[in-house]
């Protein structure tokens, strides 16, 4: 309020009554007195002189009165009380005026179009000046050269060097000719001048003379047009040339803006908000450049600095790679690859990604890192559906086909290979262990002639929907079971030493073909797989003979058995899976791990243990998956191994496994059920069986002497259907006896085993047991 306002709101507080008038108005405002104080005001000098000349004849009089504050009355009257006022109300304008600036200064509209401003009056122009500066240094100087001769001399490519030093040598050379040529061109253009006008005024004089001797003109007719036309061009240029500087000018600053805005040079603080959304998903080199230099590693910032192309030659061309993006990094000398690559966090912010959207690996070109980079956010979408669930038509062949398991980085399909390999899945709790593992023996549930032996040491049920499919289903995680899944495995190095007995190498040169290993075949593909093996190696139960199921030692069972599998299986179709937690030396013996052919871990917790998941090498040539985030990047691997299909140089790669649900997984069954040709029943222990043929032999031999081709004979009648014993002539009868140390010998010129040797060797036989 002004202090000269009036307040004429009846519910205004009465405190004070203030009344312009004479003294004696007092009286008729007695009453209001006993309520408040009454002070007179000064009346205006025109209402003053009003009122004297009115009051000539009466008593002065009340004119006007009203009630105000004890605040509004000071203010009235008191000058301090006044300026105190006008100076808060000047505080208050100020306030509005600051809050209203702020606010349109910070506002979007306000700041786009200050940087669209900023952007196309300033920076374009600017660094298109710049651009077009260093072009013409590029083309008139040595920076070109200069700068080569240093890239070439960072990256120690010496032939290079010399290259562009005799280039430069060269380029000075013609450079100091044409310097020299126009040392001596004043005089020489002069002189041409001096010719140019001569002939030409000579020229003009003879058409002159022709002309007016043709009566067609004046004899200087010519020259007087040619000086007419100077005179021409030079009124022109005085009448218009405000005009032609103008468009020169705005030509040239137009294609300096162009430049500038091609660069891609604009600072952050004037880019366009679109722009700085686009450069959080677009890698460029200047992007990759800047990350490198902020590294904090001095010498590569020493390096890169010095480097006049910004470091631009240390990259190759950054290429599309699936959901991101690759490219390699050449480092200059006196930078080694592991520098780059423990910084990975940082590298991988300072180009604006996440580190887990980063991987860095070691290419087999010396000194070189190469990036892979996943477009932001790409890596937490889903893969979707396995083509196992999606496609009802798809089935498995072990020896020809490969599993769809999952997607690379890059987004292409990972395709694997399973025949004759023996593999091993850790990870942390709860990262996807069996979901992975599953997805691959769910392929092979696929492929009738594999059989399928899972012991699932957690046992609530991850593997119960393979019941109808496996030749032996253990579930559960007690000692008992944890020794039943040791007596499988030990089952399977039986089944794994008769195969290699009995294989005949000499017919057989390129290992198991798949005619033996059809379903129901001698060498039909066995799988022995193991769920939280750890459990196994923890268990602490001794047989008969006091010797440990778990352990590590000559005489642990689990691990015993473990590897020899692993030494010998894979040739006879024997192999062993495993999945387990948390690997230590404990719970994953040194000797079991490394001897996988297909080594994957999801996200561990330190980098020792992905050394122990997956091998120094592969840890050393980038695989990280202690990088891996737990609990978000489920389901995803590292994986490494001489079984995986690595692009060449890659010690690992990154798989991101489609995930099958227990429905889902029970539909596949459902299927390989109907595959393997309604074999439904319960799942028991089904060994192939394994005949013993010193007994055999000692039986049909009957106590006395044979010919080899009879024993052959009688050992098909003995038992019909089984394999080996199939077209078993005197000759292949000698061989398998040999192996049991029964020598077959020539007896009146005919091969005859003899029951002396037979009964000698299954005496010698037992007494070794
Ligand atoms: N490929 C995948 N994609 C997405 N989610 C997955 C994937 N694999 C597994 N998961 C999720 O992770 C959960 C745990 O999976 P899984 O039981 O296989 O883990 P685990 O490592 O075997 O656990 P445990 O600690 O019991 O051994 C699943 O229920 C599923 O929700």
């Amino acid at each position: 309020m002004n202090p000269t306002d009036h307040n004429d709101r009846p519910e205004s507080t009465p405190e004070t009554v203030a009344a312009t008038g004479s003294e004696s108005a007092r009286e008729s405002v007695s009453t209001a007195s006993e309520l408040a104080t009454v002070h007179p005001l000064r009346t205006c000098p025109d209402q003053h002189e009003s009122t004297t000349s009115a009051g000539d004849e009466s008593a002065p009089q009340v004119v006007e009165g009203r009630i105000i504050s004890e605040y509004e009355y000071r203010l009235l009257t008191d000058q301090k009380a006044q300026r105190e006022w006008r100076y808060a109300d000047y505080r208050k304008q100020a306030a509005w005026l600051a809050r209203t600036t702020r606010t349109a200064v910070a506002h979007d509209r306000t700041v786009s179009t200050l940087k669209f401003v900023g952007r196309n009056a300033l920076v374009y122009p600017t660094l298109g000046a710049g651009v077009a500066l260093k072009r013409w240094r590029d083309t008139h100087g040595s920076s070109r050269y200069e700068r080569m001769m240093r890239a070439a001399e960072l990256a120690g490519d010496h032939d290079k060097l010399a290259d562009w030093e005799a280039r430069d040598v060269a380029e000075k050379a013609r450079r100091h000719d044409r310097a020299m040529d126009w040392i001596r061109s004043p005089w020489q253009l002069a002189k041409a001048a001096g010719a140019v006008t001569v002939c030409a005024a000579v020229l003009l004089l003879v058409l002159g003379l022709i002309l007016w001797v043709g009566g067609k003109g004046e004899f200087l007719g010519p020259i007087t047009a040619v000086v007419d036309a100077i005179a021409f061009a030079v009124w022109f240029v005085i009448t218009y040339g405000a005009l032609l500087v103008t468009g020169v000018t705005a030509g040239v600053v137009t294609w300096l803006w162009n430049l500038g805005r091609t660069s891609q040079a604009v600072p952050d603080l004037f880019r366009p908000a679109s722009q700085r959304n686009l450069d959080d998903v677009v890698i460029t080199p200047s992007i990759v450049v800047t990350a490198l230099r902020d590294l904090r590693i001095s010498e590569l910032r020493k390096k890169i600095e010095a480097m006049e192309d910004g470091g631009a030659a240390m990259l190759s061309p950054i290429r599309l790679a699936g959901c991101g993006v690759e490219f390699d990094i050449h480092l200059p000398s006196g930078v080694d690859t592991e520098e780059v690559k423990r910084k990975r966090r940082k590298f991988a912010e300072n180009m604006g990604r996440h580190e887990h959207e980063v991987f860095l690996t070691t290419p087999p070109a010396p000194r070189t890192v190469r990036v892979w980079a996943a477009d932001s956010g790409e890596l937490d979408k889903p893969i979707g559906p396995s083509p196992l669930v999606t496609d009802p038509t798809l089935t498995a062949d072990l020896y020809t086909g490969r599993v769809p398991w999952g997607m690379d980085l890059r987004g292409d399909a990972v395709l694997m290979a399973l025949l004759q390999c023996h593999l091993l899945v850790t990870g942390l709790s709860k990262q996807g262990k069996t979901a992975s593992l599953r997805a691959l023996a769910l392929w092979l549930a696929l492929d009738p002639s594999v059989q399928l032996y899972i012991a699932d040491l957690k046992g609530i049920g991850d593997w119960r929907m393979f019941k109808p499919v496996a030749e032996e289903l253990i579930e559960g995680p007690t000692d008992a079971h944890c020794i039943q899944a040791t007596e499988m495995l030990e089952w399977g190095v039986k089944e794994m030493e008769r195969r290699l007995m009995a294989f005949d190498g000499d017919k057989y040169r390129n290992g198991v073909p798949r005619e033996l290993a059809k379903p129901g075949g001698p060498f039909a593909p066995i799988v022995l797989l193991v769920d939280e093996a750890q459990q196994a190696f923890m268990n602490p139960a001794k047989d008969e003979q006091n010797n440990p199921y778990g352990g590590q030692t000559s005489k642990s069972r689990y691990f015993m058995a473990a590897r020899k599998i692993h030494n010998q299986g894979r040739a006879v179709n024997v192999v062993l899976w495993q999945g387990t937690q948390d690997p230590t030396n404990d719970n994953l013996p040194k000797l079991v791990r490394e001897g996988a052919h297909i080594r994957a871990a999801l996200a561990l917790g330190t980098e020792s243990q992905s050394r122990m998941a997956l091998g120094d090498k592969a840890v050393d040539g980038g695989a990280a998956p202690h990088e891996l985030r737990s609990g978000l990047d489920k389901g995803t691997l590292v994986v490494s191994g001489e079984g995986v299909p690595l692009p060449p140089g890659q010690p690992s790669m990154t798989v991101r496994t489609h995930f099958i649900d227990g429905d889902d997984s029970v539909t596949v069954i459902n299927r390989a059920v109907a595959i393997r040709g309604a074999k439904t029943g319960k799942p028991q222990v089904e060994a192939p069986i394994v005949r013993d043929l010193l007994a055999d032999v000692a039986e049909v031999l009957a106590g006395g002497d044979v010919k080899a081709t009879d024993v052959g004979a009688r050992l098909r009648e003995l038992a019909p259907g089984y394999q080996p014993y199939a077209g078993l002539s005197a000759e292949k009868v000698r061989e398998a006896l040999d192996k049991v140390r029964v020598p077959v010998r020539f007896k009146d010129g005919v091969l005859t085993v003899r029951n002396r040797q037979v009964v000698e060797a299954l005496a010698q036989r037992e007494l070794e047991k």
